[in-house]
C-alpha cells in the first residue's frame, strides 16, 4: 500500500483517481490547488503525486518544481486537458514522470500510478527552468496527434537517432523540425536532405563531401551534408532510398563521429544527430536485404509513427481553421460552409495534410472571396500504395464512401459496384482468350452461360 496525493480542482477527477488508487489498495489524499498541495506536503509524504496542469492560482507546471522539492522528488503524473505540443514539451521538460491527456480511461491512470509506485532507476527529466518554446505550426487535438506530440517532446529531450514513419504528406518533416527546434541542438543547423531526389552517382559526394580532383567535375573541395549538420540535426528524408555503399559510410560516420570525404583526405570530426523519415516499411527492406540491419537499428533507436489524416478526423476542423487563416486576405480568415467541412471530414486524404492544404488553397481561389462550398473543392486524389500503384481496395472504399455521402437513399450499392467492375473484368478475360467464352469463363471461375448472359447485358461482344 502507498500514499498518493491528487491535486485537481475538479471533484469528479479527484473522486475517479482516488477510487482507482484505493481499488489497488493505496491511500489517496486530495488538494484542490497547488497552494493547498504544498501545505499538505508539510505533514503528508506521498509516494506519488497526480497533478493537474490547470489549477486555480498557480498552474501545475508553475508549481511542479516547488511540489517536487516539498515531496522529496516523488514521481509526479501530470494531467492536462491541453494536448498540444507546447504542453507536451513543457511536461517532459518539467521532469514529470508521466503526462496524461484528459479525458483518460481507468487503465491509463492506474497503469501510470502503478509504474510511478514501482521503484525505478531513471526517468526522462531535463532542466525544469527553460521557457516554453514558440509554436511550431503543428496543429491537431486528436488523441493520436497528442501521442505524437508527446513522443516529439520525449525525442527532443534525448539525443538518440529518430526514425519517423508515416504516409507521404503526414507531417514527417514538420515533426523532425519540431524535434530539432525543441532539442538541445536547436542553436545548431537543421540540414534536410531528400535521398530520393539525389542522383545515385552523386549521393556519396553530396552526403560526405569531396576533395578537390576527387572526380572529373570536382574543381574544388566541397563539404557534404553531414559536415554541414555539425552541431545540429541531419534530416534524412526518404532514407529507404540510400544506396548500399552510402549506407556503410553513414554507419561508419555515426559510429566514429567523423566523415571521410570522397577522394580520401583526412577524416573530419563531425557531430550531429540523425532524424530519418520514410513512407515505406523499412524493416521489410531490411528483411529483403535492401537495407543494412545494423544501420536500421542505429537509425531507429527512437521510433515515431505519424498517423494518416483519415485516422484523425478530429483534427480536420482545426487544420481547416489553421490553413484558412493562412490563406485568407491579411488579417481575415477565409470562410467555409458546414457542408464543405463535412465533406473535408469524409474524404480519405491519401495525400494527407499536404493534399488537404492544397485542396483548401484550390477551393479558396475558386470561391473568389465567398465562403468555400463543396463544389469549390477539387476531386479527391486516388489512393497510392507504397510502390506508387493504385490500391484497388482503397479505391473501392473511397468510391463507396462517395456514393453514400450523396445523401440519397441507396439500396443497390453492390449492384452499382458490379456494374462498374464487371464489364472491364469480362472484357479483359475475353481479350486474353481471343473472345472464347468457354476459356474466359474457366479463367473467371464462372459458368459459360452466365458469362455469355452478362456480356450480352453489358453489350460486350466476343470479337
Ligand atoms: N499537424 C500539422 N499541422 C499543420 N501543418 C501540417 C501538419 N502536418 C503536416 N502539415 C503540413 O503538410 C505539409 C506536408 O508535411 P511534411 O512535408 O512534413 O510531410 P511529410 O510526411 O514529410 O511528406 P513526404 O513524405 O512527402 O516528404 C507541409 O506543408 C506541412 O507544413
Amino acid at each position: 500500500m502507498a500514499d498518493v496525493l491528487i491535486v485537481d480542482d475538479e471533484p469528479s477527477v479527484c473522486w475517479a483517481v482516488s477510487s482507482l488508487a484505493e481499488a489497488k489498495g493505496h491511500h489517496a489524499e486530495i488538494a484542490a490547488s497547488a497552494e493547498e498541495a504544498l501545505q499538505k506536503l508539510n505533514t503528508f509524504q506521498p509516494a506519488a503525486i497526480v497533478l493537474d496542469v490547470r489549477l486555480p492560482g498557480k498552474s501545475g507546471l508553475e508549481a511542479i518544481e516547488a511540489i517536487r522539492s516539498a515531496s522529496q522528488n516523488v514521481p509526479i503524473i501530470l494531467i492536462t486537458a491541453f494536448g498540444d505540443l507546447e504542453t507536451a514539451v513543457a511536461a517532459v521538460r518539467s521532469g514529470a514522470f508521466e503526462y496524461i491527456v484528459k479525458p483518460f480511461d481507468a487503465a491509463t491512470i492506474t497503469g501510470a500510478l502503478e509504474r510511478a509506485l514501482t521503484p525505478r532507476e531513471t526517468t526522462i527529466a531535463t532542466s525544469p527552468n527553460e521557457s516554453i518554446l514558440p509554436p511550431d505550426g503543428m496543429v491537431g487535438k486528436s488523441l493520436s496527434i497528442q501521442t505524437v506530440f508527446k513522443k516529439i517532446a520525449q525525442a527532443a529531450a534525448a539525443d538518440a537517432c529518430v526514425l519517423i514513419e508515416g504516409e507521404s504528406g503526414s507531417g514527417k518533416e514538420l515533426a523532425a523540425r519540431a524535434i530539432h527546434q525543441h532539442s538541445a541542438r536547436s542553436a545548431g543547423p537543421f540540414v534536410a536532405v531528400n535521398l530520393a531526389s539525389l542522383s545515385p552517382s552523386l549521393v556519396e559526394s553530396e552526403l560526405f563531401g569531396h576533395t578537390r580532383g576527387a572526380f572529373t567535375d570536382a574543381h574544388d573541395a566541397k563539404p557534404g551534408y553531414l559536415q554541414l549538420a555539425n552541431g545540429g540535426t541531419l534530416f534524412l528524408d526518404e532514407v529507404a532510398d540510400i544506396p548500399a555503399a552510402a549506407q556503410v559510410k553513414l554507419l561508419r560516420a555515426l559510429e566514429h563521429g567523423e566523415v571521410t570525404p570522397v577522394g580520401g583526405g583526412q577524416p573530419v570530426p563531425t557531430r550531429f544527430r540523425v532524424i530519418s523519415a520514410t513512407h515505406r516499411h523499412l524493416l521489410s527492406q531490411v528483411e529483403e536485404g535492401d537495407f543494412r540491419h545494423d544501420l536500421y537499428f542505429r537509425l531507429s533507436a527512437f521510433r515515431l509513427q505519424l498517423p494518416p489524416l483519415r485516422e484523425r478526423v478530429d483534427d480536420i476542423p482545426e487544420l481547416a481553421k489553421f490553413f484558412l487563416s493562412q490563406l485568407g486576405a491579411a488579417g481575415q480568415s477565409a470562410a467555409i460552409t458546414t457542408a464543405a467541412l463535412t465533406e473535408l471530414k469524409r474524404r480519405p486524404w491519401y495525400g494527407n495534410v499536404r493534399e488537404f492544404r492544397n485542396a483548401l488553397e484550390h477551393a479558396q481561389i475558386v470561391s473568389m472571396g465567398d465562403a468555400i462550398r463543396v463544389e469549390h473543392l477539387p476531386a479527391a486524389a486516388p489512393p497510392l500504395n507504397t510502390t506508387g500503384h493504385v490500391d484497388l481496395a482503397e479505391l473501392v472504399r473511397s468510391w463507396a464512401q462517395q456514393q453514400l455521402a450523396t445523401g440519397e437513399s441507396i439500396d443497390d450499392l453492390h449492384a452499382r459496384l458490379l456494374a462498374l467492375v464487371e464489364p472491364p473484368l469480362l472484357r479483359a478475360a475475353l481479350e486474353n482468350h481471343q473472345g472464347q467464352f468457354v476459356a474466359a469463363a474457366k479463367t473467371l471461375g464462372m459458368h459459360r452461360t452466365t458469362v455469355k448472359k452478362k456480356a450480352d447485358e453489358y453489350g460486350i461482344s466476343s470479337d
